[in-house]
């Protein structure tokens, strides 16, 4: 098991090194070093099958099997591609999951709010759409004022105009918020809007580190933004059409 320790006041929010998983003879991650500074946004690329999800199951807490030592300096939630909403409870109960406390209810109704939702706390998640399930899934994650934000894939399973739109959602909340994130992303455009720094996960380790020196405002029509992408393209084998 991957040793987990909270971390010291100063320094990097995510510190792993040398993480590994196998899955029976196959080593899909032989020794994953990262770190996350507090606030920044990393997108992590890498072919289908490259070990992505893994390690973001890895550094969530939510494998046992991994080894290698991680260190979290706060508080981490994860949002999947699937809202993994609890159909048998209504929209506010399922942002509440697992929270107590006398404010509870206020803060999942600010939770709700951020996300746009506040009318649909009483909903069941079958009433929603797909957007409005993974808003949920948002505010259900962002109740928990979370330092990282693990995301994998988040709106990969949304059509594009409601992924543009969850796009600039996170872009908001991260912007009020603070947080950091990990973004496991197959869409090198996302990657290239959300991410002051991608990662390329390539033979079970980090093969390339990039970062996005493209300002706060950004639009795939920049030639700089276009020429990045291409790099990117070209580092992950995608030839130019
Ligand atoms: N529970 C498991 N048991 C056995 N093999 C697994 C398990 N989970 C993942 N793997 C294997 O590990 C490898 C990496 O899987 P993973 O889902 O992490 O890749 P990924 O980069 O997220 O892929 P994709 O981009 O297609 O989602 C794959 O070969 C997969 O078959």
């Amino acid at each position: 098991m991957a040793s987990r320790t909270s971390g010291q006041l100063n320094g990097p929010l995510l510190t792993a090194t040398g993480v590994r998983r196998r899955f029976g003879a196959t080593t899909v991650l032989t020794g994953v070093d990262l770190r996350i500074a507090p606030g920044e946004v990393v997108a992590l690329l890498g072919g289908s099958g490259s070990g992505k999800s893994t390690l973001l199951r890895v550094l969530a807490g939510l494998d046992d099997e991994a080894t290698g030592e991680i260190t979290l300096r706060g508080r981490a939630a994860v949002v999947f591609q699937e809202h993994r909403l609890l159909p048998w409870k209504r929209v506010a109960d399922n942002v509440a999951l697992g929270l107590s406390g006398p404010d509870m209810a206020e803060r999942v109704a600010r939770a709700l709010a951020e996300v746009g939702l506040a009318e649909r706390h009483r909903a069941w998640p079958a009433e929603l759409s797909g957007g409005q399930a993974q808003r949920v899934a948002v505010a259900r994650a962002l109740v928990r004022e979370p330092d990282l934000l693990l995301l994998d894939e988040p709106f990969g399973a949304l059509d594009a105009l409601t992924r543009l739109r969850m796009q600039g959602l996170l872009r908001r909340l991260r912007a009020e918020h603070g947080f950091a994130a990990l973004l496991v992303t197959h869409d090198v455009e996302e990657a290239l809007l959300l991410a002051d720094r991608l990662l390329v996960l390539e033979a079970g380790v980090i093969a390339e580190e990039l970062p996005v020196d493209l300002g706060p405002t950004r639009s795939p029509d920049d030639p700089a933004f276009g020429a990045l992408r291409r790099r990117l393209l070209d580092r992950l084998g995608v030839p130019a059409l």
